[in-house]
């Protein structure tokens, strides 16, 4: 990916589910479709699984980024790479294995993504920051759309970014939760670059120009970059 190019993934979430092929056509200029699954028990909801992002995989040519907010990973990440993710996140919180884990995700060709809750620190990614392609920020706690943005994942961005410029490593720096025009100028101030857009897309008529303004804030954070 390209330092300053700023992209967006529709969350699936906040898209009318009974017409999923209209609502993923409409998503003109997204890069990525982002697939939000969800357990009943890693998080307090419960949305869809690998058989729903095969339908996806048939509907679109858009790839998918698969976030997976379940507490198996370890049991489940090759059921969504057998339906085709292209790339697979799973919770550094929800895993003992991550590395192994996201081994396997690259020797089947995927993106490999850890994400972080809110609660947890930077710092937890030490072990692993060398062995991922993607590492998401949760800018909410994780379970629901349409929920505020945390205004102090700004500076987990800027410590996440710090530790990636002294490791000498470039993964996706990805956010996702209250990401708007709003808030997407101050994340890629801080770092983000590939921003997750739930009810700020599917809650606009016109798709296309909700994905291009916040692609458009998203570059103009860019220029106040410290
Ligand atoms: O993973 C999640 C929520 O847990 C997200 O991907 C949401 O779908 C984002 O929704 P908005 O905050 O953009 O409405
Ligand atoms: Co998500």
């Amino acid at each position: 990916m390209l330092e300053n190019n700023v992209q967006v993934a529709p969350s699936i979430l906040s898209a009318d589910l009974g017409h999923l092929a209209d609502e993923l056509a409409s998503i003109e200029g997204a890069v990525y479709v982002h697939f939000d699954a969800m357990d009943g028990h890693f998080v307090p909801n419960l949305t869809f699984g690998p058989g729903v992002l095969a339908a996806v995989k048939e509907a679109t040519q858009i790839p998918v980024d698969a976030h997976l907010m379940i507490s198996n990973p370890d049991q489940m990440v090759p059921e969504y790479l057998a339906a085709g993710a292209d790339i697979v996140t799973f919770h550094y919180e929800a895993t003992a294995h991550a590395n192994r884990l996201a081994s396997l995700i690259r020797e089947k060709g995927a993106k490999a993504g850890i994400a972080i809750n809110p609660g947890t620190p930077v710092s937890a990614l030490d072990a692993i920051i060398e062995d991922v392609d993607l590492v998401l920020v949760m800018t909410v706690n994780p379970g629901f759309g349409g929920q505020k943005f945390i205004p102090g994942s700004l500076r987990k961005l800027r410590q996440l970014k710090a530790m990636c410029d002294e490791r000498r490593v470039s993964p996706i720096i990805e956010v996702d939760g209250g990401i708007s025009p709003a808030t997407a100028g101050d994340v890629c101030a801080a770092g983000a670059r590939l921003l997750v857009a739930g009810s700020a897309v599917f809650g606009k008529e016109n798709r296309a120009e909700a994905i291009r303004k916040i692609t458009e804030a998203g570059e103009a954070g860019l220029t106040r970059r410290a």
